[in-house]
């Protein structure tokens, strides 16, 4: 595993970072340079160096015929942006640019995959679209170049509008540190006050049971069971059942072991990206190619977008078969990671 990320990091033109890069003292790698040690110049490199997918299970090379690898349909994707479709970037946070790991507060995006995402948003229009809540999805990625859609789309901080479309009641212009403008659009508003009230009385009601851990995605609220007992999660389920109950406006769906309650409004992940094309100026474009990568249940409402709108690239990150509206698949993080730098390699010499 090592090795291949050793390898990966060569391959697409990280060498004067990876010559940097050292082993600490449980063998892992830890990088010592900062990301703007890397010039765009050096993610030049020979285009036919990828990473094969990785699979030995019949089963999963049966479904990447039908889903497959967005790193092999790549050229695709490049011919239909010089045929000038302009390319916009949706990506989901958890699983896509980090791997799934056991500690929601320690989801840590890699110094790698933070400069891929970079240089891919200074050549492309590029959104996060993620579950938890803006300002952590902001406090892991850092990066003051994307567009940030947090709570499952339900708080979107994306480019200045004065969209008619949506409900002005909703919309607030903002600036960020650096003096740009922004709008914040935040169609469930209302429910904040019941919000709090949810995540205060889930608190309380589960705090007897081992290893659950309740997070505050500000418009949503999530249970995560990873550590509970499976004979907890009855008397799990039950508990968060009956906070639920009282709360008629608002509605459960499952993550990777997460329980999410979230209010029962139509807007998702899909709406999320409808929304951000909208206020790029891609509304009923024929011209715009979007890419969105995800993992998760949630992610498929954006697959179905762009399967409805006949347009783009639905990619799923996905080691093990599963049933999905996506088009394409990419096996894991790090396949992500390869797939955006070889997208900002051609950003690089696209734009030169
Ligand atoms: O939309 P996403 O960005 O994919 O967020 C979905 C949920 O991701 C996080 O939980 C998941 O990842 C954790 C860290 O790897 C893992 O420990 C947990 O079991 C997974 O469910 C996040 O904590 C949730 O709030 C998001 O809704």
């Amino acid at each position: 595993m090592r090795d291949n990320f050793a390898r990966l990091y060569k391959a697409v033109g990280f060498a004067k970072w990876f010559a940097n890069i050292e082993r600490d003292s449980a063998g892992y790698f830890s990088s010592k340079p900062r990301i703007d040690q890397i010039e765009p110049h050096e993610f030049i490199e020979d285009d036919n160096n990828f990473n094969e997918p990785n699979a030995a299970d019949p089963k999963y090379i049966h479904w990447l015929k039908e889903h497959p690898s967005a790193l092999r349909v790549f050229q695709g994707i490049k011919n239909l942006a010089e045929m000038g479709k302009q390319i916009v970037v949706f990506l989901d946070y958890d699983g896509t640019l980090t791997p799934i790991v056991d500690d929601p507060d320690r989801a840590f995006m890699s110094d790698a995959m933070r400069l891929a995402v970079r240089q891919v948003a200074k050549h492309f229009p590029t959104a996060i679209i993620s579950g938890r809540s803006r300002n952590k999805v902001y406090q892991f990625v850092k990066l003051d170049e994307v567009y940030y859609a947090g709570s499952h789309g339900m708080d979107i901080m994306g480019p200045r509008t004065k969209l008619k479309s949506y409900d002005g009641k909703y919309q607030t212009n903002s600036l960020d540190n650096k003096g740009n403008e922004f709008t914040i659009f935040q169609p469930a508003q209302e429910f904040l006050p019941a919000i709090k009230e949810i995540l205060d009385k889930m608190q309380k009601r589960t705090s007897d049971i081992e290893g659950v851990f309740i997070e505050d995605n500000r418009f949503c609220v999530s249970v995560h069971y990873r550590h509970v007992p499976d004979d907890d999660y009855g008397t799990l389920g039950k508990k968060v059942h009956s906070v639920l109950a009282e709360y008629p406006s608002f509605h459960l769906t499952r993550g990777k072991k997460v329980l999410e309650i979230r209010p029962s409004i139509e807007w998702n992940k899909g709406n999320a990206l409808l929304y951000l094309l909208d206020t790029l100026g891609f509304a009923k474009s024929s011209n715009v190619l979007p890419i969105y990568i995800g993992d998760d249940k949630t992610d498929e409402d954006a697959f179905k977008v762009l399967r409805d709108r006949g347009q783009g690239y639905p990619i799923i990150v996905s080691s093990t078969p599963r049933e999905t509206l996506a088009l394409c698949s990419l096996h894991d993080p790090s396949e992500v990671l390869s797939f955006l730098i070889r997208l900002a390699r051609w950003g690089v010499t696209a734009s030169q």
